[in-house]
This record gives structure tokens, C-alpha cells and sequence, in this order.
């Protein structure tokens, strides 16, 4: 299968609602190993960024992290500040939880459903409840699921922030079909458009959005550069999904730019048929 382990966020109200592995044998042509830059915003000043944390004194030695969509927490933080002059960048994390509630399947699930959405961002499991920041039932499509992830996340990265999904769950709850479709979804070429998963969708997605604004600002010459990388941890244990001979990879940290994994494959895409080559 594919990512057993690939991220997701956002926090509006959602709708109540393969194996990607195998795009591991793709190789595009433009390769590298993967600098350790983690969520570095672009130096080309070509590229629009609507929001820097920049304005704000900050001592942490990480890099900037993509603004909070939601406008309450980011008011949130600012009141922070003023009120204690601390830093506005500790208290949003940049990171968004989202549970998708995978369907029973009638052939192979028994018993009932413990697992009960009770509002737009927490569950109860036998009776416990648990707060995200937000929570898509079964009624859920690889639509909305877009819509609520994929969205906000492309226009992160042309805004120049780096953006990953991590998609974690034991075996059989839906990572890669949230993350790429059905199985097989890849290999078969007619998957019905609404099954597609978050990947191909959000690299459509991207490449439409760069046409876009290259398209509104010709006089300003953008030049957009998308590289990707693909992993798997499982067992603990760090895969390149881009090259699976690669097992083992270690998680490092560097003082200026962050959390990286060493070696790591970054793919430059700028097509669709990079992406499912
Ligand atoms: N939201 C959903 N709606 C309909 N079917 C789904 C949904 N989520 C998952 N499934 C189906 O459930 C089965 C298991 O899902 P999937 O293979 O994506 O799990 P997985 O987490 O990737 O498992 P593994 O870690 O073992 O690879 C597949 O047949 C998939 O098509």
C-alpha cells in the first residue's frame, strides 16, 4: 500500500458527512537530495507572500510557519503578544488535525460502530470525547476532504510555505484512499473523477492556481518551483517512498531550518504526468 504514514489540516466545519507505494517506482528526471529546508519561505521575491511572521520579533530559531486559517486563533495569538509580549509564532503551531471517519465495509467489518460524531470538531469513542480541529464522518467525500485540506494547503505553498500531509491510522482506515483514491487508482487511468484522493486533486490544483497567477501578473515574470518528496514510516522506520530501497532514513534537526530526513528524494514536478508517473 502507500503511505502508511503520509498530514492534513484546517478548521472549518467539514460536511457531516492502491497503493501509493507503487508511485514510489516513479523517477522523474529532476531529482535531488532534499536540502534541509522545512518551511522556508522562497527567496525569489517574484513570489507574492501575503503574510510574513516576519514583522514579529521571534527567537525561535525555526522557520516561519504558513499563517492560521482560522481568524480567531490568529487573534488569539496576537492578543497573546500584547498582552505578555511573548512570541506570536509558539502559539499557533502551523499544524491542523483532522479525522476522517472511514465507512464500515459491509464484507469485512463486524459488529457496530464505536466511533460517534458529535459536532464539526470532536468525536466520542465509547463514550470519551475527543477534540480536533476538526472531524469528517463517513457522509465525508474525497471531495470535501479537498476542499477542507487541499485547498488551503496549495495556496500555502504559492504563497512560499512548504506543506505536508501526514496521513496516520492503523491498517485498512482509509490513508491511501484519502490520500490517492481506491486501490489501483493509480494503475487504472479511468478512476471515476470523484474518487480521486487529495493528491492527484491538489497537484492539479497547484499547477492550475501557478498558471493563474502567472497568467495575472505576466509582467512580473513568477516563476514557481515544485518539489516534492514522499515518505513512509512504519515500524518506526523512515522509507523513501521515491526510492523504497532507501530504509532507515534518519530525522535530523538543524538550527536554522528545522526538522529534515536525511538523504530524502525531492522530486521537481511540473505536470500531472510527473506526479503519477
Ligand atoms: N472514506 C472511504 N469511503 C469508502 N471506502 C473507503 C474509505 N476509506 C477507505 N475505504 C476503503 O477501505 C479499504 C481500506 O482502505 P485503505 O487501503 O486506504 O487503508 P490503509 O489505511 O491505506 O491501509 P494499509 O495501511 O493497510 O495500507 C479500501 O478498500 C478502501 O477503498
Amino acid at each position: 500500500m502507500l503511505p502508511r504514514n503520509p498530514i492534513a489540516r484546517d478548521t472549518a466545519e467539514l460536511p457531516s458527512s492502491s497503493s501509493p507505494s507503487s508511485s514510489a517506482k516513479t523517477r522523474p528526471s529532476s531529482r535531488k537530495h532534499k536540502p534541509s529546508k522545512e518551511n522556508d519561505p522562497p527567496s525569489d521575491h517574484n513570489i507574492i507572500v501575503p503574510y510574513s511572521p516576519s514583522h514579529v520579533k521571534s527567537k525561535s530559531p525555526l522557520p516561519p510557519r504558513p499563517p492560521s486559517s482560522n481568524p480567531l486563533k490568529r487573534k488569539l495569538a496576537l492578543d497573546t503578544i500584547a498582552a505578555e509580549n511573548s512570541l506570536p509564532a509558539t502559539t499557533d503551531s502551523g499544524v491542523k488535525v483532522i479525522v476522517r471517519m472511514r465507512p464500515l465495509r459491509k464484507d469485512k467489518d463486524e459488529g457496530y460502530p464505536i466511533v460517534q460524531k458529535i459536532s464539526g470538531d470532536s468525536l466520542s469513542i465509547n463514550g470519551r470525547t475527543f477534540t480536533f480541529d476538526s472531524v469528517a464522518d463517513v457522509e465525508a467525500t474525497q471531495l470535501d476532504i479537498f476542499e477542507h485540506v487541499g485547498v488551503p494547503l496549495v495556496e500555502n505553498c504559492l504563497a512560499g510555505f512548504n506543506s505536508s500531509v501526514f496521513a496516520y491510522g492503523q491498517t485498512g482506515s482509509g490513508k491511501t484512499y484519502t490520500m490517492w483514491g481506491p486501490a489501483n487508482s493509480l494503475a487504472e487511468e479511468n478512476v471515476a473523477k470523484e474518487q480521486q484522493g487529495l493528491t492527484p486533486r491538489v497537484f492539479e490544483r497547484l499547477f492550475a492556481r501557478i498558471k493563474e497567477e502567472q497568467t495575472k501578473h505576466s509582467d512580473q515574470q513568477l516563476n514557481y518551483q515544485c518539489n516534492c518528496s514522499f515518505l513512509e514510516i512504519y515500524n518506526e522506520q523512515v522509507t523513501d517512498l521515491l526510492d523504497p530501497s532507501q530504509r532507515n532514513l534518519q530525522i535530523r534537526e538543524d538550527v536554522k531550518s528545522g526538522v529534515y530526513v536525511e538523504n530524502l528524494i525531492e522530486n521537481q514536478v511540473s505536470t500531472m504526468e510527473d506526479v503519477t508517473q
